[in-house]
């Protein structure tokens, strides 16, 4: 284990000072761009002015042929659109460590864009020396390219020894941004029995006892309940971030927006959307109920120094409920800077 002291050191001579702490930024959602498709990359620059973060997608989900053409047409999306005028992060997924592209990805991908290149997301990561190897290497390579901003890494959870490493993959370089649970990968690597990319299984269900004839109520559970719930503790421990991942069901937004509701519940800060009729499910879920703003806003005002106990509406206030809204307080007023019509319901003083 590397010294304390050493935790912040830049890797290489000439590289940027990692961040002490994330950047506050709103990632309600990840917008997956297929970047070798060039009808859909010719309207990034507008699509840009509706998300948080645009990924040019280069790994799974782009065909073995066209790897090239994705890579060359993300670092021209890169070059052409101006992400910072709309504060759209510009992140990309990488090729995984074991796959004949992943160097050209970085070598190229640093090399041409690395100073607007704000994520890069690693697939497959088993362990916290995946993470030790792009740290090294990124930093390498900033300062070759002069990159005077950090990039940072954010991991895909989607291998079982990845989930089962989870803790020290969260706490292994001061680079990490952030998880999302990759839930296709996962199942397959836990042998878990879905087709799905994302959700529910119909299948996967409690049902009560039998009480003689009458009709036994049944409900489907959450597959993914325990993994998220692992992802977020390791995340919120270590002062990164936790994202819900893909839905693939584009049919079926009521489950989306249900999945990503529970993500959001339990601690993630959003989701990836893949189709452009998924942005508008993230932008509702992942900002706070109005009504829960406004309540969080009053126990916050009724303890200024976040110490006490007070009652509202017939419930006890305390200092660790002070800390409950101002979570959702904070996110509110984020949230509130980047949408007007938002900032008006949750009138925030
Ligand atoms: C599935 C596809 C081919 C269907 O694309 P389509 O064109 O057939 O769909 P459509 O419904 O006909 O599209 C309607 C319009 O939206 C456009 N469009 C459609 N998608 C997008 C998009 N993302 N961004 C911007 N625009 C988009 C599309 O071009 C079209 O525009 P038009 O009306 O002008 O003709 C397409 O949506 C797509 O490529 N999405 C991204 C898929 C992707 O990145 N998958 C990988 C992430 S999930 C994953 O890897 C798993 C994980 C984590 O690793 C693990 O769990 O293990
Ligand atoms: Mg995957």
């Amino acid at each position: 284990m590397k010294l304390p002291r050493r935790f912040f050191q830049p890797l290489a001579a000439g590289a940027p000072e990692p961040f002490r702490e994330l950047p506050v930024k709103l990632e309600r959602m990840i917008h997956f761009v297929p970047p070798h498709n060039e009808k859909v990359r010719a309207k990034v620059g507008d699509l840009a002015a509706t998300v948080d973060v645009v990924l040019g997608n280069l790994e799974d989900a782009v065909p073995a042929d066209q790897k090239e053409a994705a890579r060359k047409g993300f670092i021209a999306m890169g070059k052409e659109v101006d992400f910072a005028k709309t504060g759209t992060g510009l992140w990309t997924r990488i090729n995984a460590l074991n796959s004949p592209w992943i160097l050209d990805d970085l070598f190229e991908v640093v090399g041409e864009i690395g100073s607007k290149l704000d994520v890069i997301m690693v697939p497959k990561v088993e362990g916290p020396w995946d993470i030790h190897y792009i740290d090294q290497l990124l930093a390498q390579l900033e300062a070759r390219h002069k990159v005077e901003k950090p990039i940072l890494v954010h991991a895909i959870l989607e291998t079982a020894e990845g989930v089962a490493n989870v803790d020290a993959i969260a706490s292994a370089s001061p680079r990490m941004h952030g998880m999302s649970l990759g839930p296709a990968d996962l199942a397959a690597s836990r042998s878990m029995k879905t087709t799905r990319v994302g959700g529910g299984h119909p299948e996967y269900r409690v049902i009560a006892d039998a009480k003689g004839e009458e009709a036994r109520v049944s409900a489907q559970q959450d597959l993914w309940h325990y993994t998220i719930a692992k992802m977020v503790d390791a995340c919120a421990a270590n002062g990164i971030k936790a994202f819900y991942g893909p839905f693939g069901d584009f049919s079926d937004a009521a489950a989306c927006e249900v999945q990503f509701r529970n993500a959001f519940l339990m601690g993630c800060a959003g989701a990836w959307t893949l189709h452009p009729s998924q942005v508008a499910i993230a932008k509702k879920v992942f900002a706070p109920d109005p009504d829960e703003v406004n309540f969080a806003a009053r126990i916050v005002e009724a303890m200024p120094d976040g110490t006490g106990a007070v009652m509202l509406d017939g419930k006890m206030q305390d200092d660790a409920t002070w800390k409950q809204a101002k979570v959702i307080v904070d996110l509110a007023r984020l949230v509130a800077d980047k949408d007007p019509e938002l900032a008006k319901v949750y009138k925030l003083p």
